[in-house]
């Protein structure tokens, strides 16, 4: 109870708007019908100002025809988005200096300054309407200019973000990156942690933890000793939020050794107002009011995992009613939380906070500990998830061999990427062992003509095969490359080499760049899941800067998909 009171951070008027606009969504539904009807759509409309929410809400009573619903839609609602205004970010050129030095003059140059250009349409500041009256919009207010995902992602998102700031500083748009990080900065010090987006109905969940790696990017591309000073009190409040009795886990290993790692736990056990309507309607398999609440509360916390939905989190992979993801330790997550760790360690030294450094480089010491105990594989020769027994807190749980989740997702390589960012003075993985972990890659079933697979199960979840998602690409790639063999450099200039061609002979045939990919098929968009597939796209946009930055692209090398 205690834990999903704590929501209680959103006003009483923010929580009856968003009552509504799940009326709204609701009624929407029944008078609309299923085909193309977005959920999100609903609670992202704005009150139009001056109109009366108890009015709207009385009147949504004698709506019944389409014809009516959109009439009632027109009538009390600004458009969804219209909150977030346009903003031409000031640091923007159309081809900086310095930029992407390595891509020669031709096609590939060409479609690159192109998606440069695109931080242009993404970029949007939060209209003042929103603080001075945020009883009438589920867009939470941001001190600074924010970079958007695009399509039905209207808002700013936390993981994302990280693969937008990379963009972002290979397009040399530092003050824009900044801004990015202190907006996230500002969600913690409002609400303790960096929520999943900026709306009021995210304000139950984060996302994968990648703030401090933001701002190690940030500060390592500009100096700016300032950004560490700024930000390292909020650095210490999410490290806080994630290892707290919410997010951890205790396991006793066989020499009786306990290790902590953490999972993902969201404050909330009912229906996403972002997709209300299809959470009950799933609900609605179940009998009992405490049956439909777990399920909530899972689904909630899929949606925390950044992976929603996937296989990876169902006990049964074709059936949603069995995610179970509270009882699951990942293996992206503890990555994630090892590197915040070792992060914070850096920044404490470099801001002279000496003792805060020696605790931080132990806490990390001692997750590395525990990934390579609970997690580790060494036939498999990759990292696994954890899988908890679900019936009951034990409090310090014993290890057990066979609740490793030997079923192969990408997330099991992405420890990999820590030897791209190795900020402490030990890396995370020796060359041996990397090499180690891309043979098992290597012969894994990830690894398609047009990039690695999200995992090897066809469920028609978007995070499962045959989809390819950018963030997983950029991962593997950056650890590959950084591994210290000739091997696995090649292998991460080939997985990016396809990614590439892939974007682009997709962007070529339907002018967007897209949210996912399929990887089966070069130049070829991804599919599956609860919403149709999104352009625009920010962490995709962020990505390939990355892999041109990274690997150059020369002119007389053939960026179409090969057919
Ligand atoms: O509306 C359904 C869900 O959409 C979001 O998740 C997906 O898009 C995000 C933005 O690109 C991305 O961060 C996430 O990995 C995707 O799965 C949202 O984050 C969910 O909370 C939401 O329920």
């Amino acid at each position: 109870a205690r834990m999903m009171g704590s929501v209680a951070a959103a006003s009483e008027g923010d929580r009856a708007l968003l009552t509504l606009l799940q009326r709204v969504q609701s009624e929407a539904l029944r008078a609309l019908g299923p085909h193309d009807f977005d959920p999100k759509f609903y609670v992202d409309l704005p009150l139009v100002p001056g109109a009366d929410r108890a009015a709207a809400e009385a009147a949504l009573s004698s709506v019944g025809t389409r014809e009516e619903m959109e009439a009632y839609v027109a009538r009390y609602f600004d458009p969804a988005g219209s909150d977030l205004l346009a903003a031409d970010p000031p640091d923007f050129q159309a081809e900086p200096r310095g930029f992407l030095p390595r891509v020669g003059a031709g096609e590939a140059r060409a479609w690159a300054l192109e998606v440069h250009a695109l931080w242009k349409d993404l970029a949007r500041r939060v209209a003042p309407a929103v603080a001075a009256r945020p009883d009438r919009h589920t867009l939470l207010p941001l001190p600074g200019r924010v970079v958007v995902p695009g399509s039905r992602f209207r808002e700013v998102y936390y993981w994302d973000s990280y693969w937008v700031v990379r963009g972002l500083l290979v397009s040399k748009m530092y003050d824009t990156a900044k801004d990015i990080v202190l907006n996230l900065v500002y969600l913690v010090e409002e609400y303790g942690f960096v929520l999943n987006g900026a709306r009021s109905y995210y304000t139950n969940r984060s996302q994968p933890p990648l703030l401090s790696s933001m701002v190690l990017e940030l500060y390592t591309a500009t100096g700016d000793l300032d950004l560490l000073r700024r930000t390292f009190p909020s650095l210490l409040k999410e490290h806080s939020f994630w290892v707290s009795e919410l997010h951890n886990v205790a396991i006793m290993d066989n020499d009786g050794c306990v290790h902590n790692l953490s999972r993902y736990q969201a404050m909330w056990n009912k229906p996403r107002p972002e997709s209300a309507t299809i959470d009950e309607e799933l609900a609605s398999k179940l009998n009992s009011t405490a049956a439909k609440e777990k399920l909530y509360h899972q689904i909630a916390s899929t949606a925390e995992t950044g992976w929603d939905f996937s296989s990876r989190w169902m006990r049964n992979p074709t059936d949603m009613t069995t995610l179970v993801t509270t009882f699951i330790i990942p293996v992206d997550l503890n990555t994630f939380i090892f590197k915040m760790e070792r992060d914070i360690a850096v920044f404490a030294e470099l801001i002279g906070e000496k003792a805060t450094a020696e605790v931080f480089s132990q806490a990390s010491k001692a997750r590395h500990t525990a990934i390579e105990t609970i997690l580790w594989n060494s036939e498999m020769e990759q990292w696994l998830d954890y899988w908890l027994p679900i019936d009951g807190n034990q409090g310090v749980y014993k290890w057990e061999p066979k609740s490793q989740n030997r079923n192969i997702f990408a997330s099991n390589f992405v420890p990999l990427w820590l030897n791209a960012h190795n900020s402490g003075s030990v890396p995370f993985l020796d060359e041996a062992k990397s090499v180690g972990v891309m043979r098992s890659l290597h012969t894994s079933g990830l690894v398609y003509p047009a990039g690695i697979a999200t995992s090897v199960s066809k469920t028609g979840q978007q995070w499962d095969f045959p989809n390819g998602w950018a963030p997983l690409q950029h991962l593997i790639v950056e650890g590959l490359l950084n591994s210290g063999s000739t091997e696995a450099k090649k292998f991460a200039e080939d997985i990016a080499t396809s990614w590439v061609r892939t974007n682009y002979t997709a962007y070529k045939s339907t002018g967007a760049m897209h949210e996912k990919y399929d990887v089966e098929a070069c130049g070829k968009s991804g599919g599956g899941g609860e919403y149709k597939s999104q352009t625009g796209f920010g962490w995709s946009n962020g990505v390939l800067l990355s892999f041109l930055e990274e690997f150059g692209w020369s002119q007389d090398k053939e960026i179409v998909c090969p057919s």
